[in-house]
């Protein structure tokens, strides 16, 4: 296991053979090049002597990139960020303490370092498509519902395993979660993963730190709970906050602010959600979802939220309609016959169809 350089802990620095720098320096990496970070078919090269071969380009991040890499056998992620604009010592923080506690919804830290005063790096758990995008290749953009609440619970579980270990998401967002792959056997497992706005929010004695009142804007437009708009510090709650927003989105396809970028409209759209607009927000959403919204909204600043109880209405809607534990998840390819599928696995189209046939 690595560690950091820098402003985090003095150790020798590690080493990177870059192949794109070699080729065009002969080796020589120039001042010019301050905070240049890896490229595809770059080798990172551990304090250790690991080496890491970037294969190729998963994502893009606000000041980084990800790549596909291998441990031995095993592919992994690779998330990279310009050392002098890194926040990836959060990200360690975060899953050192997740993995530490053995939390079932977090990426295993396999690696982490520096390729001072370039990039950093850390190695952890490779995972599939995130929400967002496997809800964007759907038909309707909708998950059945089977689908969503399974997601909402394991979602809502990886909150309260982030807070149990002393850390707020403050950015949760369906882009930050993912299933994990069927080859380590994680395919029925939601992870929650980017942790760069995360934030401690207890201190040494498990005391919830006092809110700083007005402290900025985090997080993500869509998903931002009312006091990220009021620019407030945030709390447990908000987190849930935005777990509902995304719950909604996914049960629903759609919330009423979808299309809406200005971040005050989108403010007062969420203010509508709670008074006149509270059942356009809603609509055909199961009934459990209004309680849901009530008891995080009556949460206060330093209060722990009972997940149970809001687990326990996403079951209660589960068991209401039969849904299924053992059925595959949207995306997956199907592994059961599809008489069985098709008895299973309505969707709330589907639902209100038969429904409706039956009057
Ligand atoms: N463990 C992983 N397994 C597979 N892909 C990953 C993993 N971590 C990150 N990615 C990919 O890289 C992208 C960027 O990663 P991440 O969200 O962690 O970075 P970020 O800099 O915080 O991004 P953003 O600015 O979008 O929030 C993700 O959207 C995802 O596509």
């Amino acid at each position: 296991m690595g560690s950091w350089d820098g402003h985090f802990a003095a150790v020798a620095p590690v080493g990177v053979v870059s192949m794109a720098a070699e080729n065009a320096t002969g080796g020589a990496v120039s001042g010019a090049e301050k905070d240049r970070l890896p490229v595809e078919k770059d080798e990172i090269v551990t304090e250790n002597q690991k080496k890491y071969k970037l294969q190729s380009i998963l994502g893009d991040g606000g000041y980084g990139t990800v790549f596909l890499s291998h441990d031995k056998e095993t592919r992994v992620a690779v998330k990279t960020e310009k050392y002098s604009r890194s926040m990836l010592h959060i990200e360690v923080n975060v899953l050192k303490a997740a993995n530490l506690a053995s939390c079932k919804h977090f990426c295993d830290l396999m690696d982490y370092g520096s390729k001072k005063p370039d990039y950093v790096y850390v190695v952890m758990t490779l995972l599939g498509k995130d929400l967002h995008k496997l809800r964007s290749e759907l038909p309707d953009r909708k998950f059945s519902l089977n689908t969503a609440t399974k997601l909402g619970i394991q979602s809502l579980r990886a909150c309260e395993e982030l807070h149990k270990v002393g850390y707020i998401s403050r950015d949760i967002k369906p882009g930050n979660f993912a299933p994990g792959l069927k080859e380590n056997k994680q395919a029925k497992i939601i992870f929650m993963y980017d942790f760069g706005l995360a934030r401690k929010y207890i201190d040494r004695n498990n005391n919830v730190l006092p809110s700083r009142k007005e402290i900025g804007w985090r997080g993500t437009t869509r998903y931002g709970s009312l006091n990220a708009h009021l620019r407030l510090d945030l709390g447990r709650r908000d987190d849930l906050e935005s777990w509902f927003y995304m719950l909604v989105e996914m049960t629903r396809g759609t919330i009423p602010w979808r299309l809406v970028t200005d971040r005050t409209a989108v403010q007062k759209a969420k203010e509508a959600a709670r008074g006149s607009g509270r059942q356009q927000f809603l609509f055909e959403v199961p009934s459990q979802y209004d309680k849901i919204l009530s008891l995080i909204d009556a949460l206060s600043f330093e209060a722990t939220p009972d997940y149970n109880a809001l687990c326990k209405l996403i079951e209660e809607v589960r068991e209401e309609k039969q849904l299924r534990e053992k059925e595959c998840w949207d995306w997956e390819e199907e592994t059961v016959s599809t008489t069985v599928t098709t008895v299973t696995s309505y969707s709330d189209k589907e639902l209100r169809a038969k429904a409706e046939k039956s009057k």
